[in-house]
């Protein structure tokens, strides 16, 4: 596998096949490229949110964990805090994955959307998040966004994974940013799916084989080191209208983010914000 973006967790099962912008997803190089284990993946050609219908399946008992939907399109994709996720057909991609932390205590479950986000870095290299999970490219774009959903399900509560990773392109909205855009050269899509379920897998197993310990499993300090807002100017909106300025100082153990402010020290959940930016920048919401 060659190319400035893509990290060591390439396959010698992976054919890879550099395809023209726009080739329509492979689901049977994808199933051939992915290890032994509990995947199941469905490609669509279009649906309202994959993460809408993994849910569904899930509530419904269709799906074990280990379940993949790819759209090619989405005609309703969500965002966190109620946003839609906009992208193109075939120039994303859209997809969602059903997660059984079983025996994880609900409030490490926190660390799972951080988890998702090291694991997109850990598939392409170059790239940083912006705490919780934005993931940016080196020019502080936002190329992927993640949004991961607890789901009541005949074999327990789960979760349902949503990653939106902008490959070819992104749509005009200030401060989007896309892998091309990032000067990334290989832009197979079935390829980089390959590559992120991988890392998202072996990241998964080892904070689950933990028990949802991030720092024991090496989460925490992994999240820390490619994490931009620490060290940052930040300024933290958050319900209501009260606003955090400082700076970017630490994760704790239970995910949340420290910011060092005049006041002193002022921890923050992901669930109590609703923007983190630079200070000073005037960013889309
Ligand atoms: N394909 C896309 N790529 C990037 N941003 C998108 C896309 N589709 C929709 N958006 C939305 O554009 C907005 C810009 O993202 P930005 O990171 O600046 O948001 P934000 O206000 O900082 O919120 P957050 O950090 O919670 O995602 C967000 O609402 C995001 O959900
Ligand atoms: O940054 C965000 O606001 C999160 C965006 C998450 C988008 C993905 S695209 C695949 C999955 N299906 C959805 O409807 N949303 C997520």
């Amino acid at each position: 596998m060659r190319g400035t973006l893509f990290g060591g967790l390439s396959s010698p099962n992976v054919e890879v096949v550099t395809e023209p912008l726009g080739q329509p997803l492979d689901a049977d190089l994808l199933r051939a490229a992915l290890p032994a284990g509990p995947w199941e993946v469905v490609v669509v050609p279009e649906t309202g949110s994959t993460n809408a219908d993994v849910r569904a399946a899930a509530v419904e008992g269709r799906a074990r964990p280990g379940h993949v939907c790819v759209a090619e399109h989405q005609t309703a994709g969500r965002g966190r805090l109620d946003r839609t996720w906009s992208a193109a057909p075939g120039e994303a991609l859209t997809f969602s994955v059903l997660v059984h932390p079983e025996g994880v205590p609900a409030e490490r479950w926190a660390w799972l959307p951080l988890l998702t986000g090291v694991a997109v870095t850990d598939a392409i290299h170059g790239l940083r998040l912006k705490w919780p999970n934005d993931v940016l490219d080196a020019a502080g774009g936002k190329l992927a966004g993640i949004l991961v959903e607890r789901v009541d399900t005949p074999g327990g509560p789960m979760a349902v994974i949503g990653i939106g990773l902008n490959v070819t392109g992104a749509p005009d909205i200030p401060g989007a940013s896309s892998l091309a855009r990032a000067g990334g050269d290989d832009l197979d899509r079935t390829t980089l799916l390959a590559v992120v379920l991988r890392a998202l897998g072996a990241r998964f197993e080892a904070w689950h084989a933990a028990g949802g310990d991030a720092t024991a499993c090496g989460l925490a300090a992994d999240y820390r080191a490619v994490c931009a807002t620490l060290g940052a100017d930040v300024r933290a909106e958050l319900p209501g209208g009260n606003v955090l300025v400082g700076r970017g100082e630490d994760v704790d153990p239970d995910g949340s983010l420290v910011i060092a402010t005049e006041n002193g020290p002022a921890r923050v959940a992901a669930g109590d914000v609703t923007h983190v930016r630079a200070a000073g920048a005037r960013e889309p919401g």
